[in-house]
């Protein structure tokens, strides 16, 4: 008996299916009093599903849960919050129109009445401060006008306030997958002080490190079933990546210099706010990092080359045609009411056209090559996008890119969500596609990828303060200009 008060949620023999897809397959799955457990599994495994049926968003087709003990028989959104389950899901759900403050106001019903304003901003303010001193935002800020870590950041911070609503377990789904390290840094720090402090966190990450830094016990999923669960210092990076599978046979080559020709001038661009004389430069065949902590002008810069291609601009000269990858594939990438194949199509109508109108033949067959190429999982392309899960929603973005013309892959961060197994592929195919001259700007917020680069710009504060050969590239040399006065 005392064991099962122990556990804050049990599922037994969860099961979902969306159409022909089984999300899950009879999974079994708890979290105690006090711990973090670790959820990983490849892009498509169930994680987003099952943690949906511990937030109470979507009810399985069968199985039980049970929660402090109790079995919950019509269990939903509301009864999880009255219960203190909490979720900060991978696609961000801040209204946009609404400030950070009152965006606060909506998790709480308790903060009602004369100054509710006041009351939710200094709510909201506090325990932004407490997780991450640093954070730079207004409770005045307007959600979509903030940067998509920025938005992260306020979400995560406001599964944690405390008002008379209780709080026990937090659901973090790729809680840092838009934050620089510093800033995930302080997160998973705070985790560990919650989790010490008795709350219980549930943490998905496709970082691995994270998890096997932070989780107290690690369970791994596999199309729709938990294929292990142990104790997370039982595992270490490659029986995780063994047991997730899909990566197995891939090496880190990433880190193996390659033989660049210098080629053509494609990108010449100065942030707007450079002072000195420091500039992007990047040639044909040429893959160059940006990097530094977020919100410090990568994605402003990629964003005015992406301009720029189509419309003269001052500071910015590019001479041949470019593809951008979005990381806020919510806000930037993806036409919400289209298919798979649609989505995947639209950067290559010339291409697919036959006389006036646009051959769905073709369109089919790019969207199946590009299935097989990064393994989108999936029984049909003409599903509608949002029938992905996360990560496959991005690698359809990757498809959209790669699968035109362009001779410039602009990547905004673009591997939020994706699995190691895929990400590996896509270094791969990144590689290989360099090779035959495509250039690529690729501003990340995992340092590990930077190693892909031939070299690094570190930005900060909107301007390009360092130009780091591969040979001088560590994080801490990443950290230090990002921090220095100039490097
Ligand atoms: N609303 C939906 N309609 C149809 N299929 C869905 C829906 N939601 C999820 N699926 C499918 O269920 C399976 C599990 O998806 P889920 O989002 O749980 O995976 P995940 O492990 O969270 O993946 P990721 O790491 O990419 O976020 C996938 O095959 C996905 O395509």
């Amino acid at each position: 008996m005392l064991q099962a008060i122990a556990d804050i949620v049990r599922l037994n023999g969860a099961e979902k299916h969306f159409g022909a897809v089984r999300a899950l397959n009879g999974v079994d799955f708890h979290v105690g009093a006090g711990e973090c457990v670790g959820l990983v599994g490849h892009n498509g495994a169930g994680k987003s599903t099952l943690m949906h049926m511990v937030a109470g968003t979507l009810r399985p087709d069968g199985g039980q849960i049970a929660v402090r003990g109790n079995q919950e028989a019509s269990y939903s959104v509301a009864r999880a919050l009255e219960l203190g389950i909490r979720c900060v899901f991978q696609e961000l759900s801040l209204c946009p129109n609404l400030s950070v403050a009152e965006n606060t106001r909506i998790n709480h019903p308790s903060l009602a009445g004369i100054g509710w304003r006041r009351r939710a901003a200094d709510l909201i303010r506090a325990k932004l401060d407490e997780i991450f001193p640093d954070h730079g935002i207004s409770a005045d800020d307007i959600a979509g006008d903030l940067s998509i870590g920025r938005r992260q950041m306020v979400e995560v911070a406001r599964a944690f306030t405390l008002t008379r609503e209780p709080l026990h377990l937090v659901i973090l789904d790729e809680p840092t997958s838009s934050l620089d390290a510093h800033t995930a840094g302080q997160l998973l720090s705070f985790v560990r002080r919650f989790v010490a402090a008795g709350g219980s966190c549930i943490l998905i990450s496709h970082v691995l490190g994270e998890v096997l830094q932070n989780a107290d016990r690690i369970v791994v999923m596999r199309d729709g079933k938990v294929v292990a669960a142990d104790a997370a210092d039982v595992f270490d990076r490659d029986k995780l990546v063994a047991a997730m599978g899909g990566a197995e046979g891939h090496q880190k080559a990433a880190a193996e210099a390659r033989k660049i020709e210098a080629g053509a001038l494609r990108v010449r661009a100065r942030p707007a706010r450079q002072q000195d004389d420091k500039e992007l430069v990047a040639r044909a065949g040429e893959i160059i990092g940006l990097a530094g902590l977020a919100g410090h002008g990568q994605t402003d810069l990629l964003l005015a080359i992406f301009s720029a291609a189509s419309r003269a601009k001052a500071g910015v000269e590019v001479t041949a045609p470019v593809a951008l990858v979005a990381g806020d594939r919510q806000s930037d990438g993806i036409f919400s009411q289209w298919s798979i194949a649609q989505n995947i199509g639209i950067r290559s109508l010339a291409r697919l056209r036959s006389g006036l109108l646009i051959s769905p033949q073709r369109e089919a067959e790019l969207a199946e090559f590009w299935k097989k190429k990064i393994g989108i999982r999936t029984p049909d392309m003409s599903n509608n996008i949002y029938s992905l899960s996360g990560g496959n929603q991005q690698k359809a973005l990757f498809a959209r890119a790669l699968g035109s013309d362009a001779e410039i892959v602009l990547m905004d961060d673009p591997m939020r969500g994706v699995d190691i197994g895929t990400k590996l592929e896509v270094y791969d195919l990144v590689r290989e596609e360099a090779a035959k001259g495509r250039t690529f700007l690729w501003y990340t917020t995992e340092t590990e990828e930077l190693d892909n680069c031939d070299h690094v710009y570190v930005f900060k504060n909107g301007r390009i303060v360092a130009n780091l050969g591969r040979d001088e590239l560590t994080e801490e040399k990443i950290i230090q200009s990002s921090f220095g006065d100039a490097a």
